[in-house]
């Protein structure tokens, strides 16, 4: 960076005379490497005029077919694969080969791909990256690059980056520490920015920084694709993230945002706390979870009468998806009553791994656990917990399977009328129920979500559509919201209105379903009214910085949107 502050990326000032530029050059593509280049390759779909323009004549059979009908038969062959994770491979292989056509079909499929690109497939093929492993996909930076990252980031051949998803692979989904391997996330999430938000793909970046792997098993795993060590901790560690924060901000400008994504508690927090002063930072398990989780509680209100401030909430899990959505709920309270947010906190209760959080054990816990120890008796299970202190709403972020039994359940349904029971630990097989538990013990009386998707369960004759409680309804809209209105900070009241704005997008129709959340298939239009509630937000709080503002933020936020239709080269 150099005079006005424009970046010098050809190295014609002399004050750069000394630093190494990378000779990057680009020139049309024609013939064999168009069809190599999944960001304009169209298949078959190429017309006899492009054909003869580009060189293309012979490298492909003669029909031609559109758009359309290549759709039908990739989501023909998809259905063939009985397999979860062939349908992943296949996925990822269209991805790489034809870009449009992946989008197009994750788009007009939404429901149905969403559990083959995200949770819960996505997690079984980040435990077996290493194995599937084909062609790279982001960047990746590992200790071996310190000193060396703002070079590494300078390789990615794009230069307009606006959401980058970093994740250090210690806390993949419920899975724990994944190591490099965690890179599956930062490509799924941006597919998501992209196909559910509108984020344009060559302007998003997935980045997985190697510091190691805690996990014995991927070190012993021959086909294993990071660095054989044990994770990097203390001064080492945050080194090499301040190294990264620094050059991403240097290399992208101020208006880049930077997704945290499953991170260990440990780093979580502090990550955000530290460069949410000086970044465009956002946690997308701490912040999104809980502003989706936000929006579904505010729409199960419509269901189970009553306001915010009339429930009592019991969470079993008090790290980042805990903690998260116990203080936005604690704020969103707060903002709508008299009461301070200490006194909305007290409405919140945790259970962790010990127990349930109290004022005796206030010295020992981490310090996002200490605000909602409160005054009780020490009580062990979760079970008694319930018991104790007979919550309206119980949350489970605990990313422990099975652990809603039977008796917790019941003793929900004996003293509320209409339990709300939300277990969001993924991947499936981690969450803290099923959505066929929930309904049957509870006798149809939950009000149930969760953060992998469950089928439609049948009981006693009638059918119970479960909500799908994930952060994937909230971050693309949110960030499309940050990058249109050019924020150059998230606030939380950016987050409350992205969950006031998903919430009013619950319909009648969904609720005689029993849904609290809107089905997926209208997610862009979803993500557009949620961009436009954040960004007004962004304006309001003067944090935008893309002016004028325009009149109407909907349709603004909607004509900025990626559409995956073939383009006509001339
Ligand atoms: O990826 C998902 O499905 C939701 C999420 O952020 C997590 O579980 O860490
Ligand atoms: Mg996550």
């Amino acid at each position: 960076m150099a005079g006005g502050g424009v970046e010098d990326a050809y190295g014609e000032d002399r004050a750069t005379e000394e630093q190494l530029v990378t000779p990057w050059s680009f020139s049309v593509a024609s013939g064999h490497s168009l069809l190599r280049d999944p960001r304009h390759n169209k298949g078959l779909a190429f017309s006899e005029a492009e054909r003869d323009a580009h060189y293309l004549r012979g490298l492909l059979p003669p029909a031609i077919v559109s758009q359309e009908h290549q759709e039908k038969k990739i989501m023909h062959n998809l259905r063939q694969y009985t397999v979860p994770l062939q349908r992943y491979i296949a996925m990822m292989d269209l991805q790489e080969r034809n870009e449009r056509l992946f989008y197009k079909l994750l788009i007009d499929n939404v429901e149905e791909l969403l559990p083959v690109v995200y949770t819960p497939v996505v997690g079984e093929a980040c435990q077996k990256y290493g194995s599937i492993y084909r062609r790279p996909q982001g960047l990746y930076i590992s200790l071996k690059d310190k000193g060396k990252v703002l070079e590494v980031l300078k390789n990615w051949p794009e230069r307009s980056i606006q959401v980058i998803v970093v994740t250090d692979g210690e806390r993949i989904l419920g899975l724990g520490d994944l190591g490099c391997q965690g890179m599956g996330i930062p490509v799924g999430k941006l597919s998501l920015y992209t196909a559910l938000g509108g984020v344009r793909p060559s302007a998003c970046l997935p980045i997985t920084i190697d510091v190691g792997t805690n996990n014995e098993t991927l070190l012993n795993d021959e086909y294993y694709i990071g660095l054989r060590q044990r994770r990097a901790t203390g001064d080492e560690y945050h080194e090499l993230l301040q190294e990264f924060m620094t050059a991403v901000k240097q290399n992208y400008g101020e208006k880049v945002l930077v997704q945290f994504e499953d991170f260990a508690n440990h780093n979580a927090f502090d990550l955000l706390a530290k460069y949410s002063k000086s970044h465009l930072v956002f946690n997308d398990d701490i912040q999104g979870t809980a502003s989706v989780v936000l929006a579904g509680l505010l729409a199960a209100l419509k269901v189970i009468g009553g306001g915010l401030v009339d429930q009592t909430y019991l969470f079993l899990g008090a790290g980042e998806a805990g903690t998260g959505i116990a203080e936005l709920i604690a704020l969103e309270m707060s903002k709508h009553t008299d009461l301070p947010v200490d006194d909305c906190r007290k409405k919140i209760w945790l259970v962790d791994s010990k127990g349930l959080l109290v004022e005796s054990r206030k010295e020992s816990l981490q310090h996002f656990k200490k605000p909602f120890a409160h005054e009780h008796e020490e009580l062990k299970t979760l079970l008694e917990a319930v018991q104790s202190i007979k919550p309206t709403v119980l949350i489970g972020t605990s990313g422990v399977g099975k652990t809603f039994t039977q008796e917790v359940i019941e003793a929900m349904a004996s003293f509320n009328e209409k339990p709300v029971i939300f277990s969001l630990s993924n991947p499936t097989s981690h969450s803290e129920c099923t959505a066929e538990e929930a309904y049957t013990w509870s006798k149809g009386t939950a009000v149930f979500a969760s953060g992998s998707p469950f089928d439609p369960v049948e009981y006693e004759g009638k059918t119970y559509v479960p909500g799908q409680s994930n952060n994937a309804y909230v971050f693309p809209g949110f960030g499309l919201g940050v990058v249109i209105s050019g924020a150059i900070r998230v606030h939380d009241d950016m987050l409350l209105a992205a969950s006031e704005a998903l919430a009013e997008q619950v319909t009648q129709e969904n609720f005689d379903k029993g849904l609290i959340f809107p089905p997926f298939t209208n997610i862009r239009k979803i993500s557009a009214n949620i961009a436009a509630k954040v960004a007004a937000k962004a304006y309001d709080l003067g944090l935008a910085s893309r002016l004028p503002r325009p009149d109407d933020l909907v349709k603004y936020a909607e004509s900025c949107m990626y559409t995956p239709l073939y383009r006509s080269y001339r």
